[in-house]
């Protein structure tokens, strides 16, 4: 199968249509005609994959107001049959939608996903202080509840602006996000299959378990990116569950597993933490190029190895020296 888009290959995503996610999916080269299969939650929508229904998943991993998105850190840090192939990042913005007639000053109960009224907090608090807030499995899912029959468990629904425009709601109030710019990134998750191909603007991702309980357990984790010059885009810790205090770093390191400095640093992070687990290689959203000094280049490395292996030649008639 191919890496995406192209022929036979099929989605599952976050819906109902019309979510974030959805419109993250619908980027990838092919999606928009392929067979697209709607998801209650991250965790289903990975299932589809796992249980063979679907090719690869759209599911949202972190945006920038709120940070990482949970229950899909972990629910790939934990499945050995999970790898993400693509980044898309997609501008994210809210309106305040309700059933036409409704004003305002009517609304009792917003509801929307846990990450947009994060994200609307402060205009929440401002204009309606004593709104209760009902989560909902996605924003659009909160704005196609208005649009049934009644009772209504809820007053108005915070959603992308296309809901509305779909639906017919009502714009109570438009772009209501408290950070103009906010952006959400997703990643398209298949079981193992060849990685994409090394662009030269790539991200790695790693889940390494924190070895062992000593002081500066973390700071040799982060050393083997330093002395490799990999600079890392992300990374956040996570209750592995099993216990108080036993954590996971998910991480996204600058690079391709086909770059020798990243090849070495995941071989360090196996040493100290043989747990570590490849969750992929995949080109950055940004097509941004890091700058990488020439001894943590390629060539650097082979040279270097070269140079190890020919001082054993040369103390000797050719012979590795003996034991
Ligand atoms: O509810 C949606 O529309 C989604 O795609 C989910 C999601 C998220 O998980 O962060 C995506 C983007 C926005 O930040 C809010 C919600």
């Amino acid at each position: 199968m191919s890496p995406d888009g192209a022929s036979g290959e099929t989605y599952a995503y976050l819906g109902p249509e019309l979510t974030f996610t959805e419109s993250a999916l619908l980027t990838v080269p092919g999606a928009a005609e392929a067979r697209r299969v709607p998801a209650t939650s991250v965790n289903a929508a990975l299932q589809l994959v796992l249980d063979g229904e679907v090719g690869a998943a759209m599911v949202p991993i972190e945006n920038s107001v709120e940070g990482g998105v949970t229950a899909t850190l972990d629910a790939i840090a934990v499945s050995e049959e999970l790898r993400i192939i693509r980044e898309v990042v997609v501008p994210v913005r809210f309106n305040l939608l309700a059933r036409p007639g409704t004003r305002l000053e009517d609304v009792r109960v917003v509801a929307t996903h846990s990450h947009a009224i994060a994200q609307c907090r402060g205009w929440v608090d401002e204009h309606l202080p004593d709104v209760e807030y009902l989560p909902s499995s996605s924003t659009a899912a909160a704005g196609v509840a208005l649009t049934g029959p009644g009772p209504w468990p809820w007053d108005a629904a915070i959603c992308a602006p296309v809901v509305g425009e779909r639906y017919g709601l009502t714009v109570l109030a438009a772009d209501i996000g408290d950070r103009s710019g906010a952006v959400t990134r997703f990643v398209l998750v298949s079981r193992p299959r060849p990685l994409p191909p090394r662009t030269g603007s790539d991200k790695t991702t790693i889940v390494v378990p924190l070895p062992d309980d000593h002081p500066g357990a973390l700071m040799e984790i982060l050393e083997q990116f330093a002395t490799r010059g990999v600079n890392l885009s992300r990374i956040e810790s996570r209750p592995t569950g099993a216990y108080l205090g036993d954590y996971f770093f998910s991480i996204d390191a600058e690079g391709h597993l086909e770059d020798a400095r990243v090849a070495d640093a995941l071989a360090g992070l196996h040493r100290i933490s043989p747990a570590t687990r490849f969750l992929g290689s995949y080109p950055r959203a940004d097509e941004s190029v890091p700058s990488v000094a020439r001894h943590h280049r390629d060539q650097a490395f082979e040279e270097a190895f070269r140079w190890v292996r020919s001082l054993a030649r040369r103390t000797g008639d050719g012979d590795p020296p003996r034991r």
